[in-house]
């Protein structure tokens, strides 16, 4: 058996993969998981590739994870670039898509796959799904590189910007309900919508783009909501407000609110509009009460997933303060991310 040469960095952030059961419930142990790795054979097998495991400190429950903890992770990746073949990013399922979703707008020129993944039971319980996610994720980086922010979860390799966990408490814990599924790893390993990388002579420079928290407001709609809610969703400092919206993007004929939209537009607060539906995208030409929106200067977010439109708004209020800009930078599809 030829022995695989590729070399993975993994960088373990937290989540369920590598807790133990404590008095409170699940919690990340230091140590815990590269321990329980040693004594896991599997991993060490000549067809599977090297790996390092760089352990964060603190570990996280993703549901404590922070804008400038993707920022730590995309400078990880950006310092140990040209040094491996492929990077994980072992990573609680809370805001797993939120973070594949960041990382996709941060790295720009990606030429070397970035996949998410973790577990719904620890790796070291009974029945765990953690160790088939990550010995699958490891083979998929060395031997089906596709050069793109991934998640991996349950056989199916999924566009980081267009994944959403869709179960709290199932194996099937994403989907990427707009696009297709890059890889499924069945029986055998099938390459469904992932473009493989043809391995370069050299590698063009990763371009690590810098992204801070910034104030957005999200709500969705519901029968029955104020002007007043809408009003003090869009008070000082927002800067963004991501409307979940009906359907292909329909809202109450509410003047109240719409006059709400038109003036907070004019203050140049950005008002994105993504549909409350799992699947499907945002047309305001498809009905009056969507015009509307349109009209007051309500802009689309076509078929983006909530975590896209939110990671994205942080991307680009980040890079620009101009409103003309931001809205223009919001309109392209800059990482796969939509479909327009
Ligand atoms: N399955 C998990 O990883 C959930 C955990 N609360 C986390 O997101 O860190």
């Amino acid at each position: 058996m030829l022995k695989n040469t590729k070399k993975i960095y993994i960088a373990y952030t937290g989540g369920t993969i590598g807790m133990q059961p404590s008095s409170s419930g699940y919690v990340p142990v230091p140590g815990f998981l590269s321990e329980t790795l040693k004594n896991m054979p599997e991993f060490y097998r000549p067809e599977m590739p090297e790996f390092t495991i760089q352990e964060y400190a603190p570990l996280l429950d993703s549901s404590d994870m922070q804008p400038s903890d993707w920022q730590v992770i995309a400078n990880d990746i950006q310092i140990n670039y040209a040094k491996y073949d492929a990077f994980i990013i072992l990573h609680g399922t809370d805001t797993m898509a939120y973070t594949a979703s960041a990382l996709s707008f941060m790295c720009q020129n990606l030429q070397k796959p970035i996949i998410v993944t973790g577990s719904q039971i620890p790796i070291a319980q009974l029945r765990s799904d953690g160790q088939v996610n990550l010995l699958n994720a490891l083979y998929i980086a060395a031997n089906y590189p596709i050069p793109e922010v991934t998640l991996f979860f349950n056989n199916q390799l999924l566009r980081g910007n267009r994944a959403r966990k869709v179960d709290a408490d199932g194996f099937s814990a994403f989907a990427s309900p707009n696009y297709p599924t890059l890889i499924e790893a069945g029986i055998a390993i099938k390459v469904k919508a992932g473009e493989l990388s043809h391995a370069p002579d050299s590698y063009a420079p990763l371009e690590l783009k810098q992204i801070t928290a910034q104030p957005i407001g999200l709500i969705s709609l519901y029968p029955g909501i104020s002007e007043e809610v809408i009003n003090n969703l869009l008070l000082q400092p927002v800067k963004a407000l991501i409307l979940l919206s009906y359907g292909v993007g329909n809202a109450p004929q509410n003047k109240a609110m719409l006059d709400a939209f038109k003036s907070a537009r004019k203050r140049g607060v950005i008002i994105l509009n993504c549909t409350q539906c799992l699947r499907g995208k945002v047309n305001m030409t498809g009905y009056a009460n969507g015009q509307t929106l349109a009209d007051v200067g309500v802009i689309s977010g076509y078929d983006m997933t909530p975590e896209a439109a939110l990671t994205k708004l942080h991307f680009v209020l980040s890079q620009t303060s101009d409103y003309a800009n931001a809205v223009k930078l919001l309109a392209e599809d800059l990482r796969g991310e939509m479909s327009i």
